[in-house]
């Protein structure tokens, strides 16, 4: 692959899509956002804070590989988990003892949105989309600051029985507490020390300890629900944060009424219009019954696009029964490309997706069920775009404008990317995907399935990591329902 040609990809696909955003009526976003506490961890603060534990304890808790933050040590053993593998995770807390500790030991660096819909919902409107509607059922007036205060972006508001459309600013619902996540940044190469054992953190990546207070729900207000049309004209939809969801409730209610619920808004959505696609965004989902929960009862069937990391493409081929594939995703050896790519195939048949679109480090892969409205070259220009966003994320820690966007046009392609998928090319020549040319287009013709690669722009050092995923599904699925919005005009 040659990398001066994908960088001159990566400009015409700007450009391409810039023109194509106006087309644009809406997005709708939904559910979750917070406020991130974000901390980038130096050596110093990870050995004081390891100092502040007995260190064979620490070794012992890592060993029950603790699913949910109860006190501190979970923390450490979860942090120390992360920082070994490199790998990201969330792991939720249901109290705020953690919170507390972490104010009086730790601090933070800085508070910014978080949250994949809040994220999202910022990405969009700062993209200059028409009209981003977001939604978050426990917007709280401090939360509500962290959204982008542009004419374009609105929240739905109950007044008088009916729906308006507001600022979210004038939006909120007085007395709702506002829900905190901890992120913790680190770096490649630091070194940690602890119980006898000494290891170097492999890659950047961050630990978010999510905060699950008791009043949370992840439902619709009934009225919201009920002049759900007070939202459109919208092309597409971006859902996430079905991870609230919690098997049992007080209220002796189970995971299965907000399943039902969250689908029922789907049906509504796309029942006031057909034309409109639907995509879910994951993150890392610790419960098992929940994780398998939102995947087979309210992606499969009923959502269009699905976007995930690599980590939660394997986490979910686990609970679909591809154990041993699941394994392959996981273990990133040379095959790691080959299994992400067969794992991304099997979730769009398991799910009945229209669309798969999978970011990792270095490059993207899009799997597209046949008969999807546009050509592969318009999909490609969609990643290149989402690319270019992530690079400029990556640079500057945040995208004010699309003029900041592209700044991402500057940040080179991860030749990494491009060897990860040059070792890809002999298995889809082999298996008659695609003609060595057609390989250098990034495009894969499969018997059920087509597909598109993309190697992607990285910056070696990172001003924060967290979000670019969010960031980077968002600008592709806008920008694939822009081109198919501008192709029909
Ligand atoms: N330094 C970097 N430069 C460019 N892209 C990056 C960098 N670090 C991470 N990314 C991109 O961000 C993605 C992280 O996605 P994800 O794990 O879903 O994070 P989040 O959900 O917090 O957005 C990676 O898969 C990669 O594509
Ligand atoms: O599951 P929660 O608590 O909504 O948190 C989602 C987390 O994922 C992110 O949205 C990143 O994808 C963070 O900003 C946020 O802290
Ligand atoms: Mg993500």
């Amino acid at each position: 692959m040659d990398i001066q040609e994908w960088e001159q990809r990566h400009n015409d696909a700007f450009y391409n899509v810039k023109k194509a955003l106006p087309y644009l009526e809406g997005m709708f976003v939904a559910y979750n956002s917070n406020i991130d506490a974000i901390k980038h961890l130096t050596d110093k603060e990870l050995s004081r804070l390891i100092g502040l534990f007995n260190e064979d304890n620490i070794q012992a808790r890592v060993e029950t590989y603790p699913r949910e933050i109860k006190e501190p040590l979970d923390f450490m053993a979860r942090l120390l988990i992360s920082m070994r593998e490199g790998k990201a995770a969330e792991i939720p807390t249901h109290t705020s003892d953690t919170h507390e500790w972490l104010k009086e030991n730790l601090g933070f660096d800085y508070a910014r949105m978080g949250g994949q819909a809040g994220i999202i919902s910022n990405l969009l409107a700062r993209l200059g989309i028409k009209k981003v509607v977001a939604y978050v059922p426990w917007l709280s007036e401090e939360q509500a600051e962290y959204f982008v205060a542009s004419e374009n972006l609105v929240h739905p508001k109950v007044e008088d029985g009916n729906v308006v459309l507001k600022p979210p600013r004038e939006a909120f619902k007085p007395g709702t507490e506002s829900k905190v996540n901890w992120i913790f940044e680190y770096s490649r190469d630091m070194e940690i020390k602890c119980g006898g054992r000494k290891f170097q953190v492999p890659r950047d990546n961050r630990l978010i300890i999510s905060s699950r207070p008791k009043w949370i729900r992840l439902d619709m207000d009934r009225k919201i629900y009920e002049h759900l049309d007070s939202i459109f004209p919208i092309d597409g939809a971006m859902l996430s944060g079905y991870q609230m969801i919690k098997e049992q409730y007080e209220d002796g209610s189970t995971y299965k009424d907000y399943v039902l619920h969250s689908v029922k808004v789907i049906e509504k959505l796309k029942a006031l219009n057909p034309e409109l696609r639907i995509h879910v965004e994951l993150t890392s989902i610790q419960n098992r019954v929940i994780r398998k929960a939102i995947l087979t009862e309210i992606v499969a069937k009923h959502v269009h696009s699905l976007g995930l990391d690599t980590v939660e493409v394997a986490n979910a081929l686990n609970v679909l029964g591809h154990e041993e594939l699941s394994y392959s995703v996981i273990r990133k050896e040379e095959t790691g490309i080959t299994s992400l790519y067969q794992g991304a195939v099997q979730l769009l048949k398991d799910l009945s997706l229209e669309r798969v679109h999978v970011h990792s480090l270095g490059f993207y892969i899009c799997i597209l069920a046949k008969g999807h409205p546009l050509t592969l070259k318009e999909h490609r220009d969609a990643l290149l775009f989402s690319s270019t966003l992530a690079g400029a994320k990556a640079l500057n820690g945040k995208i004010e404008n699309l003029e900041d966007a592209e700044a991402g046009l500057d940040v080179p392609i991860s030749s990494k990317g491009i060897e990860d998928l040059e070792n890809f090319r002999v298995y889809c020549v082999g298996k008659k995907l695609c003609t060595p040319d057609e390989f250098e287009y990034g495009y894969l013709y499969g018997p059920d399935h087509d597909a598109v690669l993309i190697p992607s722009k990285v910056v070696d050092k990172p001003k924060a990591t967290v979000g670019i995923g969010d960031a980077i599904s968002a600008g592709a699925f806008a920008a694939m329902l822009a081109r198919m919005k501008q192709d029909r005009a």
